[in-house]
């Protein structure tokens, strides 16, 4: 978004056109949906592991709810930001601001309404650490990534990945109101699996990112020089997750679990480099959703069913 005019500019031609009448799905797939969720598992994990027992309802449920909402206002600003570039890419033409079914004015008071609301709800019955470390999440997200760094350097999604990886901390904050090692190394974690995770679906739709000119690494660097970084992170990725295992904070579940995931993912890596077919990059990328999600879900079941760890310090 550059300003104020341009939003007003837009309102007429898109609305005009509208397609189809706007309803709550609109709504909710500005929000993205499927990611906040994900997003969501990763901060209730950072509040399971912060303490010995299970976690208070009276935090768990508000903390949840503001991180959600605050995601969701990210989201929905980058599809704001985003709707030129999204109607010159297949994958995400028909979001609702290129297929004309909200207007972007509708899309800015949306965003800030659930932000502020998520704010509030942080800022109310959590604490002011975790309600202002969401809120710099939701700018590294949807202002420093979307505006900047997307349109900038083929580095965009590794320094961008920050934001989307902070939840396990905004979740540990939410229990203790302290930022703590632990917490830092489950950032890690995801800050790690950001890049395969997404340069696989660069790979895989690199042609339309080269028609829209985002500067993602298939595109400056070319398909063979992609493949080559999604294997190093991935191998980097293998070793992140054995610290669970290695500094006392997760136990053998974990590591078992966790090896085995890593194994998996190396072998997507392993053959989109050297033997890939058509499919390939596109299966890498739905795999690592799931990788993810069964890595945070070993984190949990490990925390609460393993026998105890000896925690270090
Ligand atoms: C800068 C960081 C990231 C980038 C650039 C990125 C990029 C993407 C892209 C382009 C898609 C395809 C979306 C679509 O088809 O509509 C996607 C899907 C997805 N991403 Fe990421 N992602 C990032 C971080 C994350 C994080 C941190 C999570 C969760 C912890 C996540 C979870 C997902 C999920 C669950 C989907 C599937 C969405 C669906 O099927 O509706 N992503 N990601
Ligand atoms: C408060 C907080 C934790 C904020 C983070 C919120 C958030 C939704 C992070 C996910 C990152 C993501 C989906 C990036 C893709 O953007 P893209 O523009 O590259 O992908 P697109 O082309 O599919 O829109």
């Amino acid at each position: 978004m550059s300003n104020t005019s341009e939003l007003k500019a837009d309102s007429a031609p898109l609305a005009a056109d509208a397609k189809k009448q706007a309803g709550w799905r609109d709504y909710l797939e500005l929000t993205k949906p499927n990611v906040v969720l994900l997003l969501l598992l990763t901060a209730l994990v950072g509040m399971c592991l912060a303490t010995e027992t299970w976690v208070a309802w009276q935090i768990l449920i508000p903390a949840l709810a503001g991180i959600g909402l605050m995601s969701g206002s990210a989201a929905a600003i980058n599809h704001l930001v985003d709707r030129h570039i999204d109607a010159r890419m297949a994958r995400t033409l028909r979001r609702p601001l290129p297929s004309g079914s909200l207007s972007p004015k509708r899309v800015l008071s949306f965003a800030a309404i659930i932000g502020g609301l998520g704010f509030a709800i942080l800022a109310l019955w959590v604490n002011m650490l975790t309600a202002w470390l969401t809120f710099a999440s939701l700018v590294g997200y949807a202002f420093i990534y979307t505006m900047y760094l997307k349109r900038a350097t083929p580095q965009n999604i590794v320094i961008g990945g920050l934001a989307g990886a902070a939840p396990p901390l905004l979740g540990w904050t939410a229990v203790t109101n302290e930022i703590h090692p632990f917490a830092i190394m489950l950032v890690m974690i995801v800050f790690t699996w950001t890049p395969p995770h997404f340069w696989a679906l660069a790979v895989h739709r690199a042609k339309d990112y080269a028609k829209a000119e985002i500067p993602m690494l298939p595109v400056t660097h070319g398909i063979e020089f992609t493949k080559t970084c999604i294997l190093l992170y991935t191998i980097l990725l293998g070793i992140i997750c054995l610290l669970p295992y290695l500094i006392g904070m997760s136990g053998v579940i974990y590591l078992i679990g966790s090896s085995i995931l890593s194994i998996w993912f190396l072998g997507y890596a392993w053959k989109l480099k050297f033997a890939p077919s058509k499919l390939t990059a596109f299966k890498m990328f739905k795999f690592s959703i799931w990788q993810l999600m069964a890595l945070f879900i070993l984190l949990l079941v490990d925390h609460y069913v393993g026998p105890a760890p000896v925690l270090m310090g």
